[in-house]
């Protein structure tokens, strides 16, 4: 795909592959859909595999085309996502607010992704707090916390219903990414991978552009 020669005034390339990682039900989907259609859907159904969109942002004059990855989060399509891991550009880990449990399994999910992906050490992680409109079972302080605890992990909160800091999640995960210069140490692995089980109705194939 002649795309993903494209490159910067830096060499490095303006086609980014941006993977949304988290439990089954806590809005990765909608989160992508707010970012690049600007829609919600109340009746979002879990997803089966993975499914991508294109959205092409501005970052200081420059334009770069976010190829964002939105995977299946029930823990009985892992072997269907984690093939789709490998020459990430960005991460976004997401758990809901008003889910305490979506936080607990959010180092798993990091686990995994470091795991498949074998991403450097100064990987631009986004952890993403979603449902802000809905009543809270976890604080900023308790996921601020996390991520101060697991290499300075930027964290922020969204409402994909509500359209509150979807825009300011993806760009600021870009923001990080722009600012990795040089090439960086693997992390190292972890020795193994556990989610607790999550969900329950499903939806969806493996959608266009999943080769
Ligand atoms: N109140 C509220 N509901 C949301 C928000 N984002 C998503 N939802 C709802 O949460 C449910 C699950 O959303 P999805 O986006 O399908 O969740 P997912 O993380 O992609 O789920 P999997 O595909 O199973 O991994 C749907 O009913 C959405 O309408 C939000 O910001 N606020």
């Amino acid at each position: 795909m002649s795309e993903h020669r494209r490159t910067n005034s830096r060499g490095r390339s303006t086609v980014l592959k941006v993977v949304i990682l988290g439990d089954g039900g806590v809005g990765k989907s909608c989160l992508m859909q707010r970012f690049v259609t600007d829609r919600f859907d109340a009746n979002s159904f879990h997803t089966i595999g993975v499914e991508f969109l294109n959205k092409e942002i501005d970052l200081d004059g420059e334009i770069y085309t976010l190829q964002i990855w939105d995977t299946a989060g029930q823990e009985r399509f892992k072997s269907l996502r984690t093939p789709f891991y490998r020459g990430s550009d960005m991460c976004l880990l997401t758990f809901a607010l008003d889910d305490a449990k979506s936080f607990q399994n959010l180092d798993a999910w990091r686990k995994e992704f470091i795991y498949y992906a074998d991403v450097k050490a100064d990987f631009p992680f986004m952890v993403v707090g979603n449902k802000m409109d809905l009543p809270r079972a976890v604080s900023t302080e308790e996921a601020t916390a996390y991520c101060n605890a697991n290499g300075d992990l930027n964290y922020t909160e969204t409402s994909a219903k509500e359209s509150k800091g979807v825009e300011e999640a993806f760009t600021s995960c870009l923001k990080r990414w722009a600012a990795i210069d040089t090439p960086q140490e693997s992390l190292p692995l972890p020795d193994s991978v556990q989610l607790s089980n999550t969900g329950a109705h499903s939806r969806g194939i493996c959608s266009s552009g999943c080769s």
